[in-house]
């Protein structure tokens, strides 16, 4: 069976900055990928280009046996919380829906089927009482959770998550958690993020990215494991300045 998510000797130059260089990865369906690394290191670079908004050099990348554009409808995507806007006039209700935008519909007023298809997300994610309220006034962890709904709209196989923890307590992050946890029956899951200790916990397998990729899927998940992970590729970073 192919993986969900196939990365080949995947390769980018930006401005002459070499950003990734031959990143080959595979993750099966249904598994839950950390994904972890120095700042600058290139992880949201490479989330971007398996949702197609970025296009690598060198290498290929499939999707759910498809190019990252022809499977973006069933890919759903939280993008890291400072680089969304929250200065438009819309509501929470708006936000979750755009994430239905791939369903079949381009135009036009919502559906009252859209609506329906959202009221379990919003359930989910303990967020109905946010519903019609503007998104300018929410806090860090409720805009958060909403952009979790938003990429849970579509009811995606695969969930690509930027730091989704960054801005949420620690009961806020269990829960998370916990839908993650829930999710990945039928959902590929990969996770950014930074918190070493926490992710080691709940995920399956780690990798750690800065421009090449290391993946030590033969060992166990341990905090340890982890942190001698980062290590290496922190000191790499020096290395390289
Ligand atoms: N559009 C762009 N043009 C030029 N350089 C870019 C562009 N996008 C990203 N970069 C560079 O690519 C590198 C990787 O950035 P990226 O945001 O993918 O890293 P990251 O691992 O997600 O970092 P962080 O942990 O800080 O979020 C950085 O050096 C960044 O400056």
């Amino acid at each position: 069976m192919e993986p969900a998510i196939d990365l080949e000797h995947v390769g980018l130059t930006l401005e002459g900055q070499s950003i990734l260089e031959d990143v080959s990865l595979r993750v099966p369906h249904q598994q839950f990928l950390g994904l972890i690394g120095p700042n600058g290191g290139g992880k949201s670079t490479l989330l971007r280009m398996m949702l197609g908004l970025m296009r690598p050099d060198s290498g290929r990348i499939r999707m759910l046996g498809r190019s990252p554009r022809h499977a973006a409808r069933s890919i759903g995507y939280v993008p890291q919380f400072t680089r969304f806007t929250r200065s438009f006039p819309i509501s929470v209700e708006d936000v979750v829906l755009m994430g239905r935008l791939g369903s079949g519909r381009w135009w036009g007023p919502w559906r009252r089927q859209d609506r329906r298809a959202i009221d379990g997300v919003f359930e989910t994610l303990a967020i109905e009482a946010l519903r019609h309220r503007r998104i300018e006034g929410l806090s860090g962890g409720q805009m958060q959770r909403v952009l979790i709904a938003r990429a849970l709209a579509c009811q995606p196989s695969i969930l690509l998550l930027d730091e989704p923890t960054a801005s949420v307590d620690t009961d806020g992050e269990r829960a998370l958690f916990d839908l993650f946890a829930h999710l990945r029956c039928d959902t590929t899951i990969v996770l950014i993020s930074h918190d070493l200790g926490f992710i080691s916990d709940h995920v399956d397998r780690v990798v750690c990215l800065n421009r090449t990729l290391i993946d030590h899927a033969a060992e166990p998940v341990t905090a340890d494991t982890i942190a001698q992970l980062y290590g290496q590729q922190v000191r790499m970073v020096h290395h390289h300045h």
